[in-house]
């Protein structure tokens, strides 16, 4: 696969980290205008690090997406006279919509709509994938692409933005669980460095507990909370600060704000 990322930001450069350590490309390309950022990719075989999009197109048959959205359809216009049957175009852009993209290449073309996260880096992300109705064609290689780094889901592209909060904003906020849960570790007496370890990795097992048995996580919770013990002590004094309210309201906060971000861009 011949794959382009034409943005290399922070989600390009953890694309482009994910697809190194698969190995899932023939050759890739990375584009950015200030190239300083990207020296840490010099060395690899078959990387080539640019800022001509033009050449990045022209070389490549799967182009990702990662600009900004007040930079993408610049960006759109400049590539496609370069664009031929080949390509397969990807947009990670938030808020820009099937028919917008198709707005400036056409409806002939594959497009596909990807929003993963930044654990793509590490091959764990939760990418939600949809598609224009040439794209379908394709859809399946795309898949392909994101399942070697983490887990996909084909959705409509109403369900974007939601999976948008959900998925790719989703990161931040499991982050600062994690970074709150590491606080009050500190607090019960241990140093900064193991607080953390036990923070994540109890993290990782609660998740990894619901992946591999397939429960609903209050079923998780009734094993662990010893009648008049101090896990529902705990739990419960977290819903009376709000924990749950203060989540979803957050969610639906950052929901609200992708559709003014989508009116700036009109
Ligand atoms: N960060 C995240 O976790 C996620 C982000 N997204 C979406 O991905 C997109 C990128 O986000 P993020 O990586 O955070 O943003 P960044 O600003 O970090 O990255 C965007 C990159 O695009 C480059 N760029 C701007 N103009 C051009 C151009 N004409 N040609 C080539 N490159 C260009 C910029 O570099 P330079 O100025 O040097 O050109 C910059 O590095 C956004 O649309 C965002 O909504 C989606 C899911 C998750
Ligand atoms: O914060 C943002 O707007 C982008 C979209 C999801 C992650 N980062």
């Amino acid at each position: 696969m011949k794959i382009a990322i034409i943005g290399t930001g922070n989600l390009g450069h953890s694309i482009a980290k994910g697809l190194i350590i698969d190995n899932a490309f023939t050759t890739l390309y990375l584009t950015k205008r200030n190239l300083e950022s990207l020296e840490e990719f010099n060395g690899y075989t078959n990387v080539t690090i640019t800022s001509d999009n033009i050449e990045a197109t022209k070389t490549s048959d799967i182009l990702i997406f990662a600009v900004q959205p007040a930079h993408f359809e610049k960006v759109l216009a400049e590539i496609t006279p370069y664009l031929t049957e080949k390509h397969v175009l990807i947009s990670t852009v938030t808020g820009f919509s099937i028919p917008k993209i198709e707005g400036v290449v056409g409806e002939n073309q594959f497009v596909i709509r990807a929003m993963p996260n930044t654990a793509i880096a590490v091959g764990k992300s939760m990418t939600c994938i949809c598609s224009n109705t040439q794209g379908a064609k394709r859809i399946k290689i795309s898949q392909a692409i994101f399942n070697r780094l983490g887990h996909t889901l084909i959705i409509p592209e109403s369900q974007m933005q939601a999976a948008t909060v959900i998925c790719a904003s989703g990161v931040a906020f499991w982050m600062r669980l994690i970074r709150a849960t590491t606080q009050a570790a500190i607090q019960l007496g241990f140093d900064a460095e193991e607080a953390q370890e036990l923070s994540m990795h109890t993290c990782e097992g609660a998740a990894s507990l619901l992946i591999q048995t397939g429960n609903h996580p209050e079923e998780e919770i009734d094993k662990v909370t010893t009648p008049k013990g101090c896990t529902i002590e705990g739990l419960n004094e977290m819903e009376h600060k709000g924990l749950s309210s203060s989540l979803i309201q957050g969610m639906v906060a950052s929901y609200n704000k992708i559709s003014n971000i989508k009116k700036e861009q009109i």
